[in-house]
């Protein structure tokens, strides 16, 4: 069996406070894109994960593996399963792969050996494995908070292309949710306005209301992405935004050939460059 397994940008992303837990309460809204890597699931006695991508681990650290060990826990089923990551998405590059690959992987099992498991016990066991793996369960358009495992599905965002630009370095997301002071946010998004415009499918309000607080660190950090993220608007995206806790930046474009323009001008600046679209 062959599944795609998509990637996210984050439309709005909003820090509200530290909780005890040590994590951060978060508002945002999640976008799945048409970028994915593929995932062949192949019947097997063991349990072998492999991706030839080199800064992916394969066996027992790929989150894929994790993923098929907690479901067999959880359901008390004792299989093994062959699973190859052909890896397209950028790896760290706040596009969410490592947590779809593990959404992509629960969902095939429960299809694959016939589970029974219905999206809500999906989505809990992907909350055991990332913040951001349940949102891949159901995809499309949603409102995320708490951590960002509670999830409200939006209606369908209307049409637009993604210009995503990877610059050469990869960030933690530990570092730079440890590294952001929420007392210096002066702009927080406006999600309730982004939510406006995506329910009345209002392009031009959903390229202006994008915010990332966590462009405050990595953009502070490392020059190159704000440089990039301003050189996306100058060429002439209708909105441009950090995705996560970057540093991948995209561009919002109506048109298709503009965003192809931008693809193709960006020059050294980033390292990977795709045009994709919302899902
Ligand atoms: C930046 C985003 O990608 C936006 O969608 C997510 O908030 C991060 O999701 P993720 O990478 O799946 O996060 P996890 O793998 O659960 O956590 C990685 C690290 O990020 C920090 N973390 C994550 C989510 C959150 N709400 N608060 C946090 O402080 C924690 O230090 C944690 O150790
Ligand atoms: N299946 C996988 N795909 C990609 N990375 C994986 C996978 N399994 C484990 N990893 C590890 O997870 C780390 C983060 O990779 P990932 O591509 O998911 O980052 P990200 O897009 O920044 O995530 P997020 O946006 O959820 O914070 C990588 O350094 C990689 O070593």
């Amino acid at each position: 069996m062959k599944l795609k397994s998509r990637a996210k940008i984050n439309l709005t992303l909003d820090v509200l406070y530290k909780r005890e837990d040590g994590y951060h309460e978060v508002k945002m809204i999640m976008q799945e894109i048409e970028l994915a890597d593929n995932i062949y699931f192949r019947k097997c006695d063991q349990l072998k994960v492999n991706c030839l991508h080199p800064f992916v681990p394969n066996g027992s650290s790929n989150l894929v593996y994790k993923a098929v060990e907690l479901v067999k826990r959880k359901t008390g089923v004792n299989k093994g399963i062959s699973i190859e990551i052909e890896k397209k998405i950028p790896v760290a590059a706040g596009l969410g792969g490592g947590s779809s690959n593990a959404a992509t992987t629960i969902l095939g099992l429960n299809k694959l050996w016939n589970l029974g498991l219905n999206v809500k016990q999906m989505e809990s066991i992907a909350g055991e494995l990332g913040a951001d793996v349940p949102f891949f369960i159901q995809g499309g358009t949603q409102l995320a908070t708490g951590t960002g495992k509670d999830l409200t599905i939006i209606n369908k965002a209307p049409a637009l292309w993604v210009v995503l630009a990877k610059p050469n370095l990869g960030v933690s997301t530990k570092e730079v949710y440890q590294n952001l002071s929420i007392g210096n946010i002066s702009n927080h998004p406006d999600t309730s306005n982004m939510l406006n415009a995506i329910r009345q499918q209002d392009k031009k309000g959903i390229c202006t209301y994008l915010g990332n607080v966590l462009e405050l660190v990595t953009l502070h950090r490392y020059s190159n992405v704000k440089i990039l993220k301003n050189k996306i608007c100058e060429m002439g995206a209708n909105g441009a935004l950090m995705s996560g806790s970057g540093p991948t930046v995209f561009g919002l474009c109506e048109e298709y050939e503009k965003a192809i323009q931008i693809a193709k001008g960006l020059g050294p600046l980033s390292e990977e460059v795709f045009v994709t679209k919302f899902v």
